[in-house]
């Protein structure tokens, strides 16, 4: 929802702006570029400009682009704005327009800011408010409709933000992602199931600022036949939150290792092959610097507290678990959010693995007393084999 004759989308950022001069600088200018990927991949037309504190998109598809850059890593919020000269008249004649184009009766309220030096203005942000809640007011009143002022919680909300050389007029804020740009931390690697947890795992880690490489571990006979293109499938979604920086699927060749793990570990099973996974993605990239999984504490027999310990001594990288403390059914909302939860329904492949009796309390040294003596060899081996293939982003 816009005010008629809407030309800008004013972007906000929150952390970026507790950030040192210098840092904030270089994150709002890697935002821009984001963004401006972001619509370039959509088709839609728009310059991404910054401004201290402040990202503006120029454009004449404000409400596409609205939508586009609200899934921006770093976007906290973003309004599709009409820009008037910094007068009350010109503010004034802005509202009008806009209550008269979007009031359907109820109350109203005008959400009124200065930005900026605010001496620069002769009227404070309580002129705007009473100029402008009585120009609307009459322009209402003549429209036929009754209307009234509530400022707490009215129906349509009025909003200025008048900054020294422009104002702008908007009556929608759409939420972000929030977080820090993509692109802003080192990278990391994702171990990608294509099942509902890991993708919002690495959806999260995006979130806050790093670039993921995506990783399917292909487990063979134990995959199942649509296992591997539901990570496809959900590697596709992430791209289409960053079209320039996610733009390959890493498959990782393990179905021989995983029957030879299937056929000499019992208890540990699931932890051998976990380790097995991690030892891949660390050694599948050069330049990631740890790996981030789905897994979250207590959620299956293999993520004990305990267990995921013993799990993560396989690497000297860190292993970064977003969800340790989700509950699922916030995984599972959050799936829904971002666009992975319908590709993600089908049985993991490895609960084919998993056996009877699992072990819930491993400890590092039981895993490795157990696990095949070239377990890093073999870890190694299909690392060598990792195949990459393109990812297009998908939009639905
Ligand atoms: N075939 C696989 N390829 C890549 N990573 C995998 C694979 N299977 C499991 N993982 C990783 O190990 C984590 C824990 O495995 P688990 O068995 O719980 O996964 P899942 O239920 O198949 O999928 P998800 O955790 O994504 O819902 C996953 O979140 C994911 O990060």
């Amino acid at each position: 929802m816009h005010p008629p004759g809407a030309s800008t989308v004013l972007v906000r950022h929150g952390e970026i702006g507790t950030k040192s001069d210098q840092v904030r600088m270089r994150m709002e200018g890697r935002l821009r570029e984001n963004l401006a990927a972001i619509l370039a991949d959509r088709d839609v037309p728009g310059d991404v400009h910054v401004e201290r504190n402040r990202l503006y998109v120029h454009t004449d598809a404000v409400e596409a682009a609205t939508s586009a850059v609200t899934d921006g890593f770093g976007v906290v919020s973003a309004s599709p704005a009409r820009v008037v000269d910094p007068t009350l008249d010109a503010i004034g004649d802005a509202l009008v327009a806009t209550a008269e184009a979007h009031f359907a009766g109820g109350t109203f309220g005008i959400d009124a800011r200065r930005a900026g030096e605010t001496d620069a203005h002769p009227f404070s942000s309580r002129d705007i408010g009473e100029v402008g809640g009585r120009a609307v007011g009459e322009a209402l009143d003549a429209a036929g409709f009754d209307p009234s002022v509530d400022l707490d919680d009215p129906d349509l909300t009025l909003s200025v933000e008048c900054r020294p050389d422009r104002a702008f007029v908007f009556c929608e804020t759409r939420s972000g992602p929030g977080g820090l740009p993509l692109g802003s931390q080192a990278p990391l690697v994702a171990l990608l199931s294509g099942g509902i947890d890991s993708p919002v795992a690495a959806w999260l880690a995006m979130k806050r600022g790093a670039r993921v490489q995506p990783i399917y571990v292909d487990l063979g006979d134990y995959g199942g036949a649509d296992h591997r293109a539901r990570a496809v499938a959900t590697a596709e979604r992430l791209a289409a939150y960053a079209p320039d920086q996610v733009d390959e699927l890493s498959i990782a060749p393990a179905g021989d290792a995983v029957e030879r793990i299937a056929e000499t570990t019992h208890d540990h099973r699931m932890l051998v092959l976990r380790r097995l996974m991690l030892r891949i993605a660390a050694q599948a990239s050069e330049s990631a610097v740890g790996v981030v999984t789905g897994e979250s504490i207590g959620q299956k027999s293999s993520q004990t507290t305990a267990n995921l310990a013993a799990v993560q001594r396989a690497i000297g990288a860190p292993v970064i678990r977003p969800l340790a403390t989700w509950d699922k059914d916030r995984v599972i909302a959050r799936a829904r959010e971002i666009g992975t939860y319908n590709d993600a329904t089908i049985d993991a492949g490895c609960n084919r693995v998993a056996p009877s009796y699992p072990e819930t309390g491993a400890t590092p040294a039981g895993v490795d007393a157990v696990e095949p003596a070239d377990a890093s060899r073999m870890a190694a081996d299909i690392a060598d084999r990792v195949e990459s293939i393109p990812i297009e982003p998908r939009h639905d």
